[in-house]
């Protein structure tokens, strides 16, 4: 009935479309959906059994985040509840006040004690009530602040594929919006709602004290207004939950055009976007508005309620009255006692409904933080027989990397992105893995990274499974020089030591720094690496210069040096390169494969993906690999694959790259002669 008036009146506000979505959300929320089968009677119990059971889990983690501090709350409920005994004893010497100035008492200590008593009560109930409101305060904050470093840190522990799916912006609105809103619940709703509770029970022992059997009929009608604030309160959780969910995606919708910001203005995109994003806030729009009507129509409910309430109590004290057996004193006393009752009760219909809201919209928070990873670290239990067993494996394979029979396939994909992969990286090894555009060359890296598990078969490194190594393991193992490496907003040393704990204290700041021996390691890559930070060079750059966000204040070659000086400090056992050179003109190329010549040196194994195949021979590769489809399509010596005429032959022909020996000469449109280099795009002039 409430639905159908709520519905009604906010459609008239909406246009046909906007209508016809509100109607399907609400339905959707409330309604079974009539182009989906009934459920069963046993799937509809079992439908409320797991629902009562998730807002049961809810519920009790979100208590347990309360009873985090109890040296905080333990206090702060003593505060609340001598705050609200205090406050229920107010009206008791308020109407004894009331009484001796109506009755014109002619005793003034009477009178004076009275005010005595209320002034008492009243600066003991302020200073609890401060006490009290600050301890919430803060007990809420470090809820926040407990909820949020929590999700931060398990959101980043989870899987690649996690990221696939949930959009960066989607995920800031639940670490901003939906973790504010759980603090309001412990900060001030939690907290009102039991101080009211508190001077619900104060009040009503008074009220039982004065006439028993008027106090009956009051707790009758208070419990109606509870039952109508209960349903209140359900209504409300449903709504805001679906409230939240909206913001989130509106959320990510703004994150991508922010990020995007360039692309938008490059194709006019502004108002595409802007509709979009309108479109979703408009979603929510519709929903707060139904949840205002919903707020509006429960406050009439209870009001109406607590008014008619308030009428028969005072028709019912008149009877009493008219017999004689309620003297004025009793009945303003009586009066003040129902009315203090009556709005304890309303605010606690009130605060619950806003609980229930909250916890609807912080269930999805409560998910993410308990959400296990599908790529995790193991569990550390040390197997001595195992650890034998992967030492004597490792004494027995010569190889750095092993692949077996691996085949890796993406959640949102049908088909597998790599099919049972049989390939080892042996000591020395300089591997180029090659192929058309989709044929599985990056699931290759990100897999020997870990991002990714295969479905199955394996991939180890010296002997051991990297489902059995944890990420550190693997991270001070493996290093990777993106294609175009996204740089952190700090310093040039602290970007070449990402992940490598700082060392030293600041003497005068306090701050952890790193040491004289870290900065010279980095010194010495950086210079390796093409980008000497020594003397002033040209750039002004200094170990110290920070770069902007994504290191924006670089050219792509100079981050590309910065990165590969983060592969030289580590000395990595395996080195993955993802098309190192393919986004750098020839000087920079140039200066970068220098750079990675050095960091090669350092490793026990190179691996590169690329599609620039000159890279090959100026990197010294001894193996190439050649993926079609997620399938080794050919492997073996790079000289030896050109001429043999295979695929790889075929690629690099298109690239005008031949056999050493049987570079053509020819002869361009001027009758210059030149040789096709190593790189398609380079004509060296023959001299
Ligand atoms: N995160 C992902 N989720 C789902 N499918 C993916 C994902 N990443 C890649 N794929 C799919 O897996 C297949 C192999 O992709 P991959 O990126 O490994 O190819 P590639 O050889 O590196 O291509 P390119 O040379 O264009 O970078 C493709 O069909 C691609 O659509």
């Amino acid at each position: 009935m409430i639905r159908t008036v709520i519905e009604k009146r906010t459609q008239r506000r909406l246009g046909d479309v906007g209508r016809r979505r509100l109607r399907n959300r609400l339905r959707r929320l409330f309604l079974r959906d009539k182009s989906t089968p009934p459920a069963t009677e046993t799937e509809e119990k079992e439908g409320v059994m797991s629902s009562m059971h998730k807002l049961n889990e809810t519920r009790q983690k979100l208590v347990r985040l309360v009873g985090y501090d109890s040296s905080l709350l333990l206090p702060a409920f003593s505060y609340l509840i001598l705050g609200a005994l205090f406050k229920s004893i107010i009206p008791h010497f308020y109407s004894a006040c009331i009484s001796c100035v109506a009755a014109g008492e002619a005793n003034r200590n009477k009178l004076m004690l009275a005010m005595v008593g209320l002034g008492v009560s009243s600066v003991f109930e302020a200073l609890f009530t401060g006490l009290r409101g600050a301890l919430f305060w803060i007990a809420g904050s470090r809820a926040n602040y407990n909820v949020r470093v929590k999700l931060h840190r398990n959101l980043l522990l989870q899987e690649a594929a996690f990221f696939d799916s949930n959009e960066t912006g989607f995920l800031m609105s639940r670490l901003n919006n939906d973790v504010n809103k759980i603090g309001m619940v412990i900060s001030y709703h939690v907290n009102v709602v039991l101080r009211q509770l508190a001077q619900f029970i104060f009040g009503s022992v008074f009220l039982m004290r004065i006439e028993p059997k008027l106090a009956m009929v009051a707790f009758a009608g208070i419990g109606l207004v509870a039952v109508a604030s209960m349903l209140y309160g359900d209504f409300t959780r449903a709504l805001a939950e679906k409230v939240q969910e909206l913001f989130a995606v509106s959320s990510a919708l703004a994150e991508t055009s922010f990020s995007m910001s360039e692309s938008v203005r490059a194709f006019d995109g502004v108002s595409t976007e802007s509709k979009k994003y309108e479109s979703s806030q408009y979603d929510a729009l519709q929903l707060e508005e139904v949840q205002a009507w919903a707020y509006g129509s429960h406050k009439f409910v209870s009001d109406t309620l607590q008014a008619a309430l308030q009428c028969l109590l005072l028709f019912c004290c008149w009877k009493i009255g008219r017999a004689g057996a309620l003297p004025a004193a009793k009945l303003t006393s009586f009066l003040f006692y129902t009315n203090f009752v009556l709005e304890s009760s309303n605010e606690v219909g009130d605060q619950w409904a806003k609980i229930q809201g909250a916890i609807g919209a912080s269930s999805n928070v409560f998910d993410l933080i308990s959400r296990v990873p599908s790529v995790s670290d193991p569990i550390s239990i040390r197997d001595p027989l195992l650890e034998v067993q992967a030492a004597q494996q490792m004494i027995n394979d010569h190889a750095v990397i092993k692949m077996s029979n691996m085949t890796v396939q993406y959640p949102a994909m049908d088909r597998a992105a790599l099919s049972e992969i049989n390939l080892d990286l042996v000591e020395n090894d300089r591997v180029a893995i090659v192929g058309r555009s989709g044929s599985g060359k990056s699931s290759m890296l990100r897999t020997i990274l870990r991002f990714y598990d295969p479905v199955s078969g394996t991939c180890s490194l010296e002997g051991k499974n990297l489902r059995d190594m944890t990420r550190s393991e693997i991270a001070s193992n493996i290093v990777v020089v993106e294609q175009e490496p996204k740089l952190f907003p700090v310093s040039l040393l602290d970007n070449v030591l990402y992940g490598i704990e700082k060392d030293s204290i600041n003497e005068e700041t306090g701050d952890e720094i790193y040491s004289e021996n870290y900065r010279a390691l980095v010194t010495e890559a950086l210079s390796l690496a093409g980008l000497p930070v020594t003397a002033k060079n040209d750039l002004g750059l200094e170990l110290d210069t920070r770069v902007g966000d994504g290191g924006r204040t670089l050219s792509g070659g100079q981050r590309q040096r910065v990165a590969i000086a983060r592969a030289l400090v580590r000395f990595p056992t395996v080195l993955l390169l993802d098309e190192p050179t393919s986004a750098l003109d020839s000087k920079s190329e140039k200066l970068v494969v220098e750079a990675l010549k050095s960091a090669t040196e350092r490793t026990r194994c190179m691996l590169m993906v690329t599609h620039r195949l000159g890279v090959v021979r100026s990197l010294g590769v001894n193996k190439v690999v050649v993926l079609d489809q997620g399938q080794i399509a050919e492997q073996g010596n790079p000289e030896d694959l050109l001429r043999s005429g295979g695929v790889y032959a075929q690629l690099a022909q298109e690239q005008g790259i031949y056999p050493l020996k049987e570079e053509p000469l020819k002869e361009d449109e001027q009758g210059d002669h030149y040789i096709i280099s190593f790189r398609s795009n380079e004509k060296l002039l023959k001299a």
